[in-house]
């Protein structure tokens, strides 16, 4: 499904060239969940923003499903990454002022949706996290275990292709941690939901197929995930 081919990235940095991805090639199939760990700084964000098709500015190429989709024009690429690519962040990014069901919503009403079409995805993308029946909440009377819940019900609602979990467990205690890495795990194994979790939790890859590791910008380790 992603494949990168010879990627480079560099930032300018004014006086300055910063090379911040150098030869990445890499290969992730649909079904799979896969982690990336590396030291702060290593480039992962950097990584992930190209795959997301956030970042547009790199060498090398691109293919999704084989075809090369990172195009210059800005809304095209925002339509894109809308109906192909789940995020689901450390500090779960929900709308503070807006309820459950109106933070779900929106990639919908985005995408496209009337309000009126809305009703019962978003009642099924609640109860597929296990939040039915919260909708009229607002995410400040959640716990934290139960915002990243209603990310990972926005992140699900437009059907992507895959899922970027930056951190997802970053913010949780131990227990809420193991809580979303089991929903993780179940939406992969029987929806066949893709994902690719960046984390620093080592208690994340035995979740995963696969654990890529990440040094100074390059692939070090790229290896199936055997728990014994
Ligand atoms: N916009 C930018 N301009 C210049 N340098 C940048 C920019 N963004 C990131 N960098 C540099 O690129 C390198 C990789 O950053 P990146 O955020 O991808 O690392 P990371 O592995 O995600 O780190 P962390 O785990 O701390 O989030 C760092 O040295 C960072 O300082």
């Amino acid at each position: 499904m992603i494949d990168l081919v010879g990627i480079n990235k560099y930032y300018n940095t004014g006086d300055e060239v910063f090379h911040v991805l150098k030869d990445v090639n890499l290969h992730i199939s649909a079904g799979e969940m896969v982690a990336i760990m590396g030291p702060s700084g290593s480039g992962k964000s950097t990584l992930i923003n190209l795959i997301g098709f956030i970042d547009k500015k790199f060498e090398g190429q691109y293919l999704f499903e084989g075809e090369s989709l990172v195009t210059s024009d800005d809304d095209k690429l925002s339509k894109i990454r809308n109906s192909t690519v789940g995020f689901i962040f450390q500090n779960f990014s929900l709308i503070e002022n807006n309820t459950v069901y109106e933070n779900v919503e929106l990639p919908l009403l985005y995408g496209g949706y009337k309000r009126s079409e809305t009703g019962e995805l978003v009642e099924a993308a609640l109860k597929k996290v296990g939040l039915e029946g919260k909708g009229e909440k607002y995410p400040k009377q959640l716990s934290g275990g139960q915002q990243q819940r209603v990310a990972i019900a926005r992140s699900l609602i437009m059907k992507p292709k895959f899922i970027i979990a930056d951190e997802p467990t970053g913010a949780l205690d131990t227990r809420t941690s193991e809580e979303i890495l089991t929903l993780f795990k179940s939406l992969n194994d029987d929806e066949g939901v893709t994902l690719i979790v960046v984390t620093h939790d080592p208690e994340v890859v035995p979740y995963c197929h696969r654990l890529i590791k990440i040094r100074d910008g390059a692939i070090e380790s790229d290896e199936e995930v055997i728990i014994i």
